[in-house]
């Protein structure tokens, strides 16, 4: 079972980056999405490096974000590849079938597309508005999660899909409702001074319906 909470990193320097993933670690933390936009590939790899130790020390999945080849170079858990990037079925023939890829998904045929091709999880959003990320597709909020997890539903597509985009503690029951399996989040614990009572907190939501 894959966790429910998925952190993407932030910040504009190796340093940064370190700094707050070893954060969201420490914390808690247990899915890593590396998230390091318009760097050069030295500067990438060095940091791929890094966090793929701080998350084997922490026993977190790591996951790169759009860069295929170097999350087989640097053999971490798997991709996470958006609509512009690399395909998912390409992907899958060059990581193989032991590798966790993403993909991002903002409407019902998205999914139904990536999960013919081999996708092990969908990133779904934006659920609001974020400054997170420049290219938004069209914000879906409660209504839209509800629709599309409905359709997915009907048509007996199951596949854990992870609700995304300017999420905060509150939204997480509302969101669970709708029928997500699990969150993935910047902001909101970079920007935490209490990253542990977060992470506690949004853990306690997202598997509080879970029957251990
Ligand atoms: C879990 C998750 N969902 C969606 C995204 C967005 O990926 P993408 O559309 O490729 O946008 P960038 O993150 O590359 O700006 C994601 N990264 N993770
Ligand atoms: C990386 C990303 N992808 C999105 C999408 O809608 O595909 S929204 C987003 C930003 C998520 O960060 P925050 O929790 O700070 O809003
Ligand atoms: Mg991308």
């Amino acid at each position: 079972m894959y966790n429910k909470l998925q952190y993407i990193s932030q910040g504009e320097t190796i340093d940064e980056q370190l700094r707050n993933i070893h954060q969201a670690l420490d914390a808690g933390c247990k899915w890593v999405q590396m998230r390091f936009k318009n760097q050069t590939i030295k500067d990438t790899y060095t940091l791929a490096e890094a966090v793929k130790l701080l998350c084997e020390e922490y026993l977190a999945n790591f996951i790169v974000n759009d860069d295929l080849h170097l999350a087989e170079k640097i053999a971490a858990d798997g991709v996470h590849l958006g609509l512009t990037d690399t395909k998912i079925d390409e992907a899958r023939a060059l990581l193989g079938s032991t590798k966790i890829i993403g993909g991002t998904a903002n409407t019902f045929e998205d999914i139904q597309n990536h999960v013919k091709n081999g996708c092990d999880y969908i990133g779904l959003g934006p659920f609001r508005f974020t400054a997170t990320k420049e290219k938004l597709s069209p914000i879906l909020g409660l209504s839209g999660y509800f629709d599309i997890l409905q359709k997915m539903k009907k048509n007996k597509i199951e596949v854990p899909v992870y609700a995304i985009g300017g999420i905060t503690l509150r939204d997480v029951n509302p969101l669970i409702e709708t029928g997500i399996y699990g969150i993935a989040v910047s902001g909101i614990i970079t920007e935490s001074l209490e990253k542990k009572l977060l992470i506690e907190q949004l853990n306690e939501k997202l598997y509080a319906k879970v029957i251990v």
